[in-house]
């Protein structure tokens, strides 16, 4: 199995909202590419679930499995391979380097984890019309900008799974729609698994199932 979810339940949350959850407390497995919309309203742990799942934290009871082995044991150096090579992710806080220029900061994803068919940096800058800021910091770009180039290095790495939180949620409907074609793209090139986290559901994402947390 690719990841599965076992019993998690965090250590911060209030009992009711693990009550209520088809995530918390219960056993997820997802397969290799599947697709899953994560319907998650604010407060509801979304956040933390995709740290837990990309290894930032632990403090939860239960397990995060990436292929059949819990993330809290996992050797440090195992998880960066594993980051570097199957696991991508845009965080809902982006974390770019402010002081790249937004090339530099899709590059250095490219440089350190490369996937050579990955569409190229300026074709895809240029899907989501910002060919004309890849020279420009990363820290003087609006907000939605600096989300197309988190989406953009997040395809450029190799990944059997993609996690993603809130990622349109300063885009326009074009934007997101184009955003949301590359991602497929990307995931069919690798034959990945699509996790997307939002508050709503997403119209525009061709998911196989949507969970509720
Ligand atoms: N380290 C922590 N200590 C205490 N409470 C925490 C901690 N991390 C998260 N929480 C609480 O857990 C709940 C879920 O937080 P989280 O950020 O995961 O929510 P979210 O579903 O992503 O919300 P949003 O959609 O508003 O970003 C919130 O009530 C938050 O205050």
């Amino acid at each position: 199995m690719l990841l599965s979810l076992k019993n998690i339940v965090p250590h911060h949350l209030e009992k009711e909202k693990v009550a209520n959850s088809a995530v918390w407390n219960k056993t997820i497995d997802i397969t290799k590419g599947n697709r899953i919309q994560l319907v998650a309203p604010s407060g509801s742990g979304k956040t933390s679930l995709m740290h837990f799942i990309y290894g930032l934290r632990s403090d939860y009871d239960g397990d995060v499995l990436f292929e059949n082995e819990s993330l809290k044991n996992i050797h440090p150096t195992k998880l960066a391979a594993i980051r570097a090579n199957k696991m991508s992710v845009i965080f809902q806080d982006l974390r770019l380097f402010n002081e790249f220029t937004v090339y530099e900061n899709i590059a250095i994803k490219k440089q350190l984890s490369p996937f050579a068919e990955a569409m190229p940096i300026e074709a895809m800058a240029a899907a989501l019309g910002i060919q004309n800021k890849l020279s420009q910091k990363a820290g003087t770009c609006s907000y939605g900008e600096q989300q197309r180039v988190a989406i953009i290095r997040a395809l450029q790495q190799p990944f059997d799974m993609i996690i993603m939180d809130e990622p349109f949620s300063h885009l326009d409907e074009a934007n997101s729609i184009k955003a949301m074609q590359l991602i497929e793209h990307a995931a069919e090139q690798r034959g990945a698994t699509i996790i997307l986290a939002d508050l709503e559901p997403i119209s525009f994402f061709k998911a196989h199932q949507q969970i509720h947390l």
